[in-house]
């Protein structure tokens, strides 16, 4: 098996999470973080420190970091920054975004895409905090699909700054919309939108709920196939109550789906 070498940007919640499970841990056998980027004066000291701990490279300039033998760069910081290098990214290596939201600005998307296909570098984008994307792609192709509908209900704290003491829609609307509002909270609705039927029609509702302790996450889909429901009640990640547990596991899956030669799923 040809190893996968990892570029990694972004050291927060998820960053660190996949330093540990792949670095140290060795969950994925093929897989070894060899870089990390952060150009910002204010991460100097840090980068020595991680670089150490997690037996990797750390860079502060984009370019020298793009010249190292990565094969992948993953992004787990913000949707400014997944805009800020992924088309620089993108003419050189393939690229895993979790700051899905960025695609949410349709200029950056098309230049993405098209850079991707003029470079022949690819694009992943993991299922995140949630799941039901394979049945709504193949939903697709089975006579088109009428509606999706995400409701998100999260820890009041996790969604706003006001005390909020009863549980409480801060949001309907359209995924775009839903995505400009809730930047950290709202990446799964541009997922969703793009594995089925886009920002506009992709219906969505935030509830800030101080009686839950779970990030939960029901989608309803229904189409000439029929009609699916899944709910996915995830745990806060510990070190970002924002960030579902699952949200680094994806990634770890989507980084497995690469190194398995039988694909399973859509
Ligand atoms: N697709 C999905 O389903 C989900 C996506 N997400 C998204 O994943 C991303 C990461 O989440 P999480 O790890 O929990 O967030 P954290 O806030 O814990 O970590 C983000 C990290 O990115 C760093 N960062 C910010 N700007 C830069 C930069 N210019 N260069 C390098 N690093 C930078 C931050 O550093 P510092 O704090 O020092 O500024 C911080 O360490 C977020 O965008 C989040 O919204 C989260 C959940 C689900
Ligand atoms: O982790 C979650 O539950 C979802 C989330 O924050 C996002 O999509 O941005």
């Amino acid at each position: 098996m040809i190893p996968i070498r990892i570029g990694l940007i972004g050291k927060g919640n998820l960053g660190l999470f996949l330093l540990r499970k792949i670095n140290i841990e060795k969950l994925l056998p093929n897989c070894k973080i060899i870089a990390m980027l952060d150009e910002r004066e204010k991460a100097k000291d840090e980068l020595p420190v991680l670089a150490e701990k997690y037996d990797c490279k750390v860079f502060q300039d984009i370019h020298t970091f793009l010249q190292t033998d990565i094969d992948i760069v993953v992004e787990c910081a913000t949707i400014d920054t997944a805009k800020l290098y992924a088309l620089e990214v993108i003419k050189k290596k393939d690229l895993m975004l979790i700051s899905i939201g960025a695609y949410a600005d349709s200029a950056f998307a098309d230049l993405l895409n098209v850079s991707a296909q003029e470079s022949g570098h690819r694009v992943y984008l993991p299922s995140g905090a949630i799941g039901g994307l394979d049945a709504l792609k193949a939903a697709k192709f089975a006579g088109g699909v009428e509606s999706v509908t995400l409701t998100t209900r999260k820890p009041a704290n996790s969604l706003s700054d006001e005390i909020i003491t009863e549980k409480k829609i801060l949001f309907e609307g359209s995924a775009l919309d839903a995505i400009k509002l809730f930047p950290k909270n709202a990446n799964v609705a541009i997922v969703l939108s793009l594995a089925g039927i886009g920002m506009e029609r992709t219906s969505v509702r935030i509830i800030a709920d101080p009686s839950v302790t779970q990030n939960i996450h029901h989608i309803e889909v229904v189409g000439a196939f029929g009609e699916f429901a899944m709910m996915i009640k995830n745990n806060p990640s510990p070190d970002n109550p924002k960030t579902s547990y699952i949200t680094g596991a994806s990634i770890l899956a989507a980084l497995a789906n690469l190194e398995n030669s039988v694909a399973i799923g859509t």
